[in-house]
């Protein structure tokens, strides 16, 4: 049984509960159940499984005033195998019910000229173009390089050729940064695309964040579009939707168009969204969706010498023993692997951010961005040791030594500094996740500079208007997803938080590098990552499957 962290919220939903309840219930088991659902749902489940839950009389509970079944209005909701809290049950019904919408076929677009003239295409990428003719609804995951904007960009050409009015083709993703790589990617693929010039120039290229697509209104849950107020749009194509929680995800659905398209596209081995819900997770297994899914499995960007590639396929085959064996070869020199505890070296700093200094020194902004890539630490963990609270502040020791000194700034800031907003600031357009480097002004004051729409366009921000945020020399992978680092050192601690450190954020770590990963672990907590899966968060592909919602009349 996995007994619930007493965490300070779960008390309270169980003490309001338990008032609540009055007396009907068991007071003990039901205190214990809301505690454990509660819990369970701040981890990111949404149906908490009844199998581990701590009640001893299940019997007591039936007739609370507090939980009923589903359909009922009732703070908790109880099915025979799961427990929700009332707003997630919610969601995921909602949601289902809006999937269900999407799955029957409609007509196909008619076929164009365009695939004589197309590049290479593998049988899983074509199957998804096929498939996006007549679905309304379409999922494509697959790992970096697997050719999803490649599939995508496709995709649009073979709709616009058909006749979709580009102006009503809207692209987002979950975050602002996320949206800014979508819309470059598709640039740099229509160019690459052999496509006729009257297709490819349509091709729309402009994504905005989720957020902005709904219409995101302050301080209110609800967003400007929605069932009775649908987005004016024909397709809607979403990236990274590995990190939409269950109710962005409803929202999302409810707000495009009954007959429109929408595609979402994603890594579904990646960890699932910060907030309550692996939803995309969700949505690639089992069978009810296998109609409307696509998995691409083959990288194209990763070669066979690749050691991040190799390692990649391992961890999503669970295959410890090519794991290690790629971590060990010599042929694999992009991957190493240091079992030493003192292994958190200095050197690494200054190598990886030699580039980043001399940009900060004397290069553009862009210099500066791009040099900050090179290299980033990455952790499970914020708190201990090795998380990055305790991370981030001996980096700035070392970063500030190597870094320029400008007069004038005042701490905890200085040139090259790199921040990370924590914090949505809908007024500044600034999100959490948003990563923004202290640089000096053409007055020589230092201001907070964030990549601003275009690439190569930044704007300024002066330190006191920055919304809560934190240094982000090393970050959590959870906060990663989404970047790509020329090279990542990444941390695994050993001991009580190893609960954190499963498959997935393993996965998701490693295919942040691009060109070298260097890991300070030990066999052994890799091993234990490796095995460690995420169960699925909801029960929607129950729902999906069953013929009627439940809940309904
Ligand atoms: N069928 C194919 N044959 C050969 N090369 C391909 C094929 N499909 C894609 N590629 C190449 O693989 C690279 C990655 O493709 P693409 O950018 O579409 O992948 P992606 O899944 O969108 O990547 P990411 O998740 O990193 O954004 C591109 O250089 C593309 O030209």
């Amino acid at each position: 049984m996995i007994q619930p962290l007493p965490h300070p919220l779960d008390e309270h939903l169980a003490g309001l509960l338990s008032r609540l309840d009055a007396g009907h219930a068991d007071a003990r088991n039901l205190q214990a159940l809301v505690k454990y659902v509660s819990a369970r749902t701040r981890d990111g489940v949404i149906a908490a499984p009844l199998a581990d839950a701590p009640v001893t009389d299940w019997e007591s509970l039936h007739s609370s005033p507090v939980i009923g079944q589903e359909g009922e209005y009732k703070p908790l909701i109880l099915s025979a195998t799961h427990a929700w809290l009332y707003r997630y049950w919610l969601y995921e019904e909602r949601l289902a019910r809006c999937i269900k919408e999407k799955i029957p076929p409609i007509p196909p677009f008619s076929k164009g000229g365009i695939e004589s003239v197309e590049g290479e295409v593998s049988d899983l990428q074509q199957q998804a173009v096929e498939l996006a003719k007549d679905s309304r609804f379409l999922i494509i995951s697959g790992g970096p390089g697997t050719g999803k904007t490649t599939t995508v960009t496709r995709i649009l050409a073979h709709l616009i050729e058909a006749g979709t009015n580009p102006a009503r083709i809207l692209l987002a993703a979950p975050t602002g940064k996320a949206a800014m790589r979508m819309q470059e990617a598709i640039r740099e693929t229509r160019q690459r695309l052999a496509l006729p010039e009257e297709v490819s120039s349509r091709i729309p290229d402009q994504a905005s964040t989720l957020h902005r697509l709904l219409g995101y209104i302050p301080n209110r849950v609800g967003f400007r579009h929605h069932a009775d107020n649908p987005l004016p749009a024909d397709v809607v194509i979403v990236d990274e939707a590995s990190m939409i929680d269950i109710s962005l995800m409803t929202h999302l659905f409810e707000a495009v168009p009954p007959d429109a398209r929408l595609i979402l596209l994603g890594d579904k081995d990646q960890l699932a969204s910060v907030e309550t819900g692996s939803i995309f997770r969700d949505l690639c297994s089992g069978d009810a969706l296998a109609g409307n899914r696509v998995v691409l499995q083959t990288s194209y960007r990763f070669v066979a010498e690749d050691g991040i590639g190799q390692l990649a396929q391992a961890i999503r085959r669970a295959d410890e023993g090519h794991l290690l064996a790629v971590l060990d070869s010599p042929a694999y020199s992009d991957v190493t692997l240091d079992e030493s505890p003192a292994g958190l070296d200095t050197d690494w700093l200054r190598n990886g951010w030699r580039d980043y200094v001399a940009a900060v020194s004397g290069g553009g902004r862009e210099a500066v961005f791009r040099a900050f890539n090179a290299l980033r630490i990455l952790t499970p963990l914020r708190k201990g040791r090795l998380g990055v609270e305790s991370l981030n502040p001996w980096v700035d020791g070392v970063m500030q030594r190597l870094l320029p000194v400008h007069d004038g700034a005042q701490k905890p800031w200085y040139a090259g500094r790199p921040v990370m907003v924590t914090q949505n600031d809908y007024r500044q357009n600034l999100f959490n996740g948003d990563i923004g480097i202290a640089l000096p002004d053409e007055n020589g004051a230092l201001r907070i500079w964030f990549p601003a729409g275009e690439a190569g366009q930044y704007r300024a921000i002066a330190p006191i208007r920055l919304p809560a945020h934190e240094t982000a020399w090393a970050m959590t992978i959870h906060k990663s997803q989404g970047s790509e680092f020329s090279r990542v050192l990444l941390i695994l601690p050993e001991g009580e938080d190893l609960p954190l450190l499963g498959r997935e954020l393993l996965y998701t770590a490693v295919t942040r590098a691009k060109q070298g990963l260097h890991i300070l672990a030990t066999r052994a907590t890799l091993g234990r990552a490796l095995r460690q899966v995420t169960p699925p968060a909801s029960c929607l592909q129950e729902r999906l499957q069953a013929d009627k919602t439940p809940g309904q009349a």
